[in-house]
């Protein structure tokens, strides 16, 4: 079943009508008082059609300004429709698989996407539209997300000539082995060793300790044929630290491990479904050789001989992959987080609580300012990821052709930003997939949400690629003022600077916010070197440590900013559609001014503004919320979902909650008989047994 983002309706909806369960075993009240006429009679309304009629703007406009363009929502469209009308691609019974079976499911999507790519020869565009689509976790895509791009970064012409088509055409399958039991966020304290013997021109891949072992890298436990190894490399004696390796770790032709190698899956992992399809693996190595051309030599090389050789390309050029892979982890924050909030926004127009005194209707739950303060946050700040991720992506190609042509210039910039905006954002979208959860009460506790799911698939985010601590701390050891960093070459200007704030209009000037958003970030940064050069009394490095907690809350101050200044350069375009601008300032203000409220304290105390102002930014922020209300339907609207990319019955376009909350139940295996497995052993033994006492009294 397949329900576009648009008012027409496709095809009928079966009520409950599940296969697995005959009539005999459905309950009475199912079979009588609300027939099956009547409930598709009720189908056919749009629970939501008074939402979307309220709407000021122009929603397929709107699909326009969040795609990016008019070609990428109808190519988006395609590739939705097409994994949505495939019954391999089925996905609302993920949940009920054994691990096994989950596993097995996950082959055959991908083997199906592949085979479906192939013969309707999509691009390169639309293949990946599809596997996102097919939303299912799976050696894919570290294949397609890092094995392949790391081989582009790190690998020579020579090296992306001979294994770039194989990994193309899927004759080998790759995955990304850095990780390892004992190591993973300091990559120096990696242990696997890559030791040159030149009288075989090979190098020995060995795993001396047990913490050595490689531990996660997904598509290792049992689909991948390949990995990019990061090991230490020794050659004539030395260790020159962590390099890359394509090793081959399973025969082409029966799948076994080749001789040396030891891998496996390392287990279940938190949610059922979820992150479970992926098989993230264990590697170990005893003494494994392969040919020394099968190092990523682009950066350095070893020769014939055994001496060690770095080009004269910068070590920076390994940053232009992290930067590739970071960007496309901001663009699938905006994904999620947006996802989310259209469920719990389309289900706090269904639910309605409370506000009836007469038996006249109960008040819709989006109603309530609680709600309202809650949700429209997210909700700006989906579009707020969206902008900014597309800002990244058009970096990432900036820097691209400037590596072409040998200027390295941005590069370290590049990947500072990715790093703190990869953590930034995968941080809130971790918390706001939650929020959502709660947003949508009892019934969002249900896997039929789709919010479970989605929170579990989706928190690993905060960890791979990166810790995000970690990468903030890192993000607030960069030194060099350019780019987004330029605000900080004005600090004399910004370390005095007072808000001309006098009323709560004052806070819909994009000046007066961009002010206070720079004024913070800087003072905040200016005072946490302050306090290091005191704090050192020995060196740097001790003071840096003393006060990383005030760096990291000065490193998310810097990204926040990135991120406001994004959202209003967005706004300042020229935008089409009637009222379609309008829409966007007002969520641009909303995610401005909920920053500024939730962290005053930082506002405060560095003086960027007085508690007068901030209260003044409240009053404004809820004036916001009541110009977003009658829009919030058409604005998740925009996202131009389909009811299975979405996987939940609260989010359904249609907003027919109920019934299908009701059939969801019915296709749970504990409902395939009426009286449990385990009655006879458990249950009434127990109650017999409580009657006999009973009956003694
Ligand atoms: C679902 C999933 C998929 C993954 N896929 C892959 C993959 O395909 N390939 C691969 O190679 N790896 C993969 N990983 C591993 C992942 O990249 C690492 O787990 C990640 O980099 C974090 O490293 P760690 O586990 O060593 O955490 P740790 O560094 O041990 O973190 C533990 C805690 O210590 C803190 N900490 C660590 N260092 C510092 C510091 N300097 N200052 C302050 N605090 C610090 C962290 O903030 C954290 O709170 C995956 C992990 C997950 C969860």
């Amino acid at each position: 079943m397949w329900r576009g983002g648009s008012n027409t309706r496709t095809c009928k909806r079966r009520f409950f009508s599940s296969p697995t369960r005959s009539r005999h075993h459905r309950p009475p009240y199912m079979l009588h008082s609300r027939g099956s006429q009547h409930l598709k009679a009720m189908a056919e309304v749009d629970h939501l059609a008074a939402e979307r009629a309220t709407a000021r703007f122009d929603v397929e406009e709107m699909k326009v300004a969040w795609a990016g363009s008019r070609h990428a929502v109808h190519v988006a469209d395609r590739m939705a429709r097409l994994v949505a009308s495939d019954p391999v691609f089925r996905k609302d019974n993920r949940t009920m698989l054994s691990r096994k079976e989950l596993f097995k499911d996950t082959l055959r999507k991908a083997a199906h996407a592949w085979k479906r790519i192939v013969e309707l020869r999509l691009t390169e565009e639309e293949a990946d539209l599809l596997r996102q689509y097919v939303d299912q976790p799976g050696y894919v895509d570290l294949h397609w997300g890092m094995f392949v791009p790391a081989i582009k970064g790190q690998g020579t012409e020579e090296q992306q000539h001979k294994w770039l088509p194989l990994a193309y055409k899927f004759q080998i399958i790759g995955c990304y082995a850095q990780t390892e039991l004992g190591h993973g966020s300091n990559v120096q304290g990696l242990e696997t060793t890559a030791t040159f013997d030149p009288k075989t021109d090979e190098f020995v891949i060995h795993s001396p300790t047990l913490t050595s072992s490689k531990w996660w890298p997904g598509g290792l436990g049992k689909a991948s044929t390949h990995a990019v190894v990061y090991a230490r490399l020794i050659t004539e004696g030395k260790d020159y630290g962590i390099h890359g390796f394509i090793v081959q770790l399973r025969s082409l032709e029966d799948h076994s491990p080749l001789p040396g190698v030891t891998l496996g899956d390392i287990g279940g992992k938190f949610g059922s479904g979820a992150y479970n399809s992926m098989d993230n693996g264990v590697l170990r190595f005893d003494h494994v050789r392969i040919p020394r051309d099968q190092m990523l030599m682009r950066l350095s090389q070893v020769t014939r001989e055994g001496k060690y050789v770095h080009s004269n390309v910068p070590k920076q050029l390994l940053y232009g992959t992290m930067v590739y892979v970071r960007q496309s982890i901001v663009a699938d924050a905006s994904k999620a987080l947006s996802r989310a909030v259209c469920i719990a926004v389309r289900y706090s127009a269904v639910r309605k609580q409370f506000g009836s005194q007469d038996g006249g209707p109960e008040t819709q739950v989006l109603n309530y300012k609680t709600q309202q303060s809650r949700l429209f946050p997210l909700l700006a700040s989906a579009y707020a990821f969206r902008f900014v991720g597309d800002w990244l992506n058009w970096l990432y190609t900036d820097v691209t052709q400037k590596l072409e042509a040998k200027d390295f210039s941005t590069l370290q910039e590049a990947h500072a930003c990715t790093a703190g905006l990869k953590a930034v954002t995968t941080s809130v979208t971790a918390d706001a997939i939650e929020e959502c959860r709660k947003l949508c009460g009892g019934h969002g506790y249900l896997n039929s949400s789709g919010l479970p799911e989605l929170f579990a698939v989706y928190v690993p985010a905060c960890t791979y690629e990166g810790d995000n601590v970690v990468l903030l701390l890192q993000l607030a050891s960069g030194k060099q003022p350019v780019g987004t960093m330029a605000y900080m070459g004005k600090v004399q200007y910004l370390m005095q600077c007072k808000s001309a704030v006098s009323s709560a209009e004052d806070w819909l000037n994009p000046d007066a916010i961009q002010e206070a958003f720079e004024a913070r970030a800087l003072r905040m940064a200016v005072n946490c070197a302050q306090n290091i050069s005191q704090a050192a009394s020995q060196e740097e490095a001790a003071g840096f440590y003393e006060r990383s907690p005030d760096l990291l809350e000065a490193a998310v101050a810097h990204i926040q900013l990135i991120i406001v200044t994004k959202f209003i350069e967005k706004v300042h375009q020229e935008i089409p559609g009637h009222g379609v601008k309008e829409q966007l300032q007002a969520l641009c203000n909303v995610y401005a001014l909920y920053i500024l409220h939730k962290h005053l304290g930082d506002f405060l105390a560095t003086g960027c503004i007085t508690p007068r102002q901030g209260a003044l930014a409240n009053e404004q922020l809820g004036k916001l919320y009541a110009q977003v209300r009658p829009n919030a339907v058409a604005l998740v609207d925009a996202f131009n979902y389909t009811d299975h990319y979405l996987g939940s019955v609260l989010g359904r376009y249609d907003g027919d909650v109920y019934p299908a909350l009701y059939e969801e139940a019915w296709k749970d295996p504990l409902n395939e008989t009426v009286v449990p497995e385990g009655y006879h052993e458990y249950l009434r033994p127990l109650i017999k047994q409580q009657q006999l006492k009973l009956s003694r009294l």
